[in-house]
């Protein structure tokens, strides 16, 4: 009942169609991830109703949006939709966008409060400002700002950060952080990034075509083996664990997760605090023996779940391996691998270098 249904079928052209049927968490974060063309923005406009497919089925918490024989006008739905540029209006300051949009909000939903947005985006600096004399990264918390403040019943988001440059990206992310903890209704958060999928996504939808080819939660999704090794270099997983020490003579921090200790370059966060790492695939590497003769500092002691062969690269084997339950990949060579004997079952050691592990 209190989900997020959203069942498509929507054919542009010949050449592409959208035929997905999902069931999202009705809290967090769900990414929407894919290449370009594979219909990430298709969905988005479909749920917020500015495009209809002909079968389409779309209900939040009970509600429906679209059915068989009822369709929900796009501005009768109760969304926030934030764009790739902020489209702020030019001829109001800051706070004259945001009051446009408490004039649409509806009375009735309590989302968040005034304060409480203007505290989680940062922007008191910046409301007597008209969109010229911010920066983009200033624009778009505000367009965030504005979208929460239509109470709306879900958040859509489509790669709001894709117009920024790379530290204009790295300086909005915390604020993201910060509201995707805080706001208790689904964001669906359009990337192209598995830095911010990393950071930001509890469940991840992975399009292909037009397709929804993967979709869980995050962890497992990135977890799987890869179908296609097209982004072989950049395949990755996510670990999610605790601070439970730290060591400033050395600069470092000791990470648990699922019984297992990893140490990690020490970032800004306190012990107790929880922390997501990406780990490369590449930056894994495999041993056989429990001696302990590298440079290497993390050494899990885990189990070969599954083998891959990549097969654009015969030199290349994609490894499985569970560390608990969470998934490790590795991308090593086929004569590494052979010269392990890797096999289904075996307990080996997961060698993880501190310095490659990805906040
Ligand atoms: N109005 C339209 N008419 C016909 N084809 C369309 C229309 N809108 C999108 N398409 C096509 O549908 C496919 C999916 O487009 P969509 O914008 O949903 O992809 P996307 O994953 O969001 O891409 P990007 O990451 O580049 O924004 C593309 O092949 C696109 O050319």
């Amino acid at each position: 009942m209190n989900e997020l249904t959203i069942r498509i079928n929507k054919k542009h052209s010949e050449a592409f169609s959208l035929t997905v049927d999902l069931l999202l968490p009705n809290r967090g974060v769900s990414a929407l991830f894919g290449r370009s063309g594979s219909g990430k923005t298709t969905l988005l406009r479909c749920v917020a109703g500015l495009e209809k497919s002909e079968d389409g089925e779309i209900k939040l918490n009970g509600k429906s949006w679209q059915s068989a024989n009822y369709w929900l006008p796009a501005h009768k739905r109760p969304i926030g939709y934030v764009f790739q540029e902020a489209s702020l209006f030019p001829h109001l300051t800051a706070k004259g966008n945001l009051d446009f949009a408490i004039k649409r909000a509806d009375s009735k939903r309590k989302v968040i409060d005034y304060a409480d947005v203007i505290d989680l985006m940062g922007i008191a600096p910046l409301l007597e400002k008209y969109p010229h004399q911010l920066s983009g990264g200033e624009r778009q918390r505000i367009a965030i700002a504005r979208a929460l403040l239509i109470q709306p019943e879900i958040l859509l988001m489509d790669e709001p950060l894709s117009a920024l440059d790379d530290e204009l990206k790295h300086d909005i992310l915390p604020y993201l952080e910060n509201l995707c903890q805080r706001v208790q209704i689904p964001i669906l958060y359009i990337s192209h990034s598995i830095d911010e999928v990393i950071r930001l996504a509890d469940y991840l939808v992975i399009l292909e075509n037009g397709k929804a080819v993967e979709q869980g939660a995050t962890q497992a999704v990135l977890g799987k083996l890869p179908t296609t090794f097209t982004q072989h270099q950049d395949t990755s997983i996510l670990i999610t664990g605790t601070i439970i020490e730290q060591n400033n003579e050395w600069g470092l921090s000791t990470l648990h997760f699922d019984q297992h200790r990893m140490m990690i370059r020490q970032g800004d966060e306190n012990i107790g605090d929880a922390v997501r790492l990406r780990v490369q695939s590449r930056d894994v590497s495999i041993s056989l023996s429990e001696e302990d003769n590298s440079s290497i500092l993390n050494r899990l002691p885990v189990v070969v779940d599954a083998l891959i062969k990549d097969p654009q690269d015969p030199s290349t084997i994609m490894v499985r391996m569970l560390a608990g339950n969470t998934p490790i990949l590795a991308s090593i060579t086929a004569l590494s691998a052979q010269k392990l004997k890797l096999h289904q079952g075996q307990q080996v050691i997961a060698q993880i270098k501190s310095a490659a592990v990805l906040r």
